[in-house]
């Protein structure tokens, strides 16, 4: 445990969440452990950016954090509907997602747009959560480690660091499926992962925290989180009930 990389336990409440779920919001701040100092894992959620600000004000006192789910690479200008890392900063979060699947499918993302959105994070202080992973046809073709790798390479600029950047592997078909890699699957690609990681950062290569995503429930959460190269998760479905989520953060506190 001693020198495990401090639990940061992430959810993504996606297009989901208005007003209405902002007492649920409040449940999860609430129930979440600690103080920032005390606590064993930190603890964050991704809302809408539409809900940033009034978020801040609903968890005001408690340790959770709130995050944005996603920047334009742009600090700003004529880019109709997007909004910028220091909109997002300017708001009051202190996280964003970048590069999750769904952008990179929905919008045609591209490894070196979530580079820029990374770096346009970096700028804005906030922490980068940079998604990875691999689709359902990638890893039966034997590609997920290359597929994997070649996104780390491009996503991740040279100043990224473990106070800046988090990794979140995300194999695309493990997402809203239920279903999730075996735990050695999940193990040897957050080993790889590491590896990489040292290669391009050095020692510091061993202190980003590198969350596992992708069906991440209260069932499963306490045997991937026993995975020693697991440092927490990036929820999404689990995370807009306050019960499954803060039942997650209970396994972290366990291991
Ligand atoms: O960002 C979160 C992931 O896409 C996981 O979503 P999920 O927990 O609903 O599978």
């Amino acid at each position: 445990m001693a020198d495990r990389v401090r639990p940061l336990i992430a959810g993504n409440w996606k297009m989901n969440g208005t007003a209405a779920e902002l007492p649920e919001l409040k449940r999860i701040a609430d129930g979440v452990d600690g103080t920032r100092s005390s606590s064993p894992y930190d603890a964050l959620i991704c809302v809408p950016a539409t809900l940033i600000d009034r978020a801040i004000k609903t968890v005001v006192g408690s340790p959770l954090a709130i995050g944005g789910q996603d920047c334009h690479g742009a600090e700003s200008g004529a880019h109709t509907g997007d909004v910028s890392a220091a909109m997002l900063a300017d708001a009051g979060a202190t996280h964003v997602i970048v590069g999750h699947s769904e952008r990179r499918a929905d919008h045609g993302e591209t490894d070196i747009d979530v580079m820029d959105k990374t770096l346009a994070a970096h700028a804005q202080g906030l922490t980068a959560i940079v998604c990875v992973g691999e689709t359902r046809q990638e890893r039966e073709d034997g590609q997920a480690m290359d597929v994997v790798d070649t996104q780390l390479a491009g996503s991740l600029p040279k100043d990224a660091a473990p106070g800046n950047t988090v990794v979140a592997y995300e194999p695309v078909w493990a997402i809203g499926t239920g279903l999730t890699p075996s735990l050695l699957d999940i193990e040897a690609m957050h080993d790889h992962m590491r590896q990489r990681l040292r290669e391009r950062f050095g020692p510091a290569g061993a202190r980003f925290r590198l969350l596992y995503g992708g069906s991440v429930k209260p069932a499963n959460a306490g045997e991937i989180f026993g995975i020693s190269s697991v440092d927490g998760a990036l929820v999404g479905g689990a995370s807009l009930k306050s019960d499954d989520f803060l039942a997650i953060c209970a396994t972290v506190q366990a291991r």
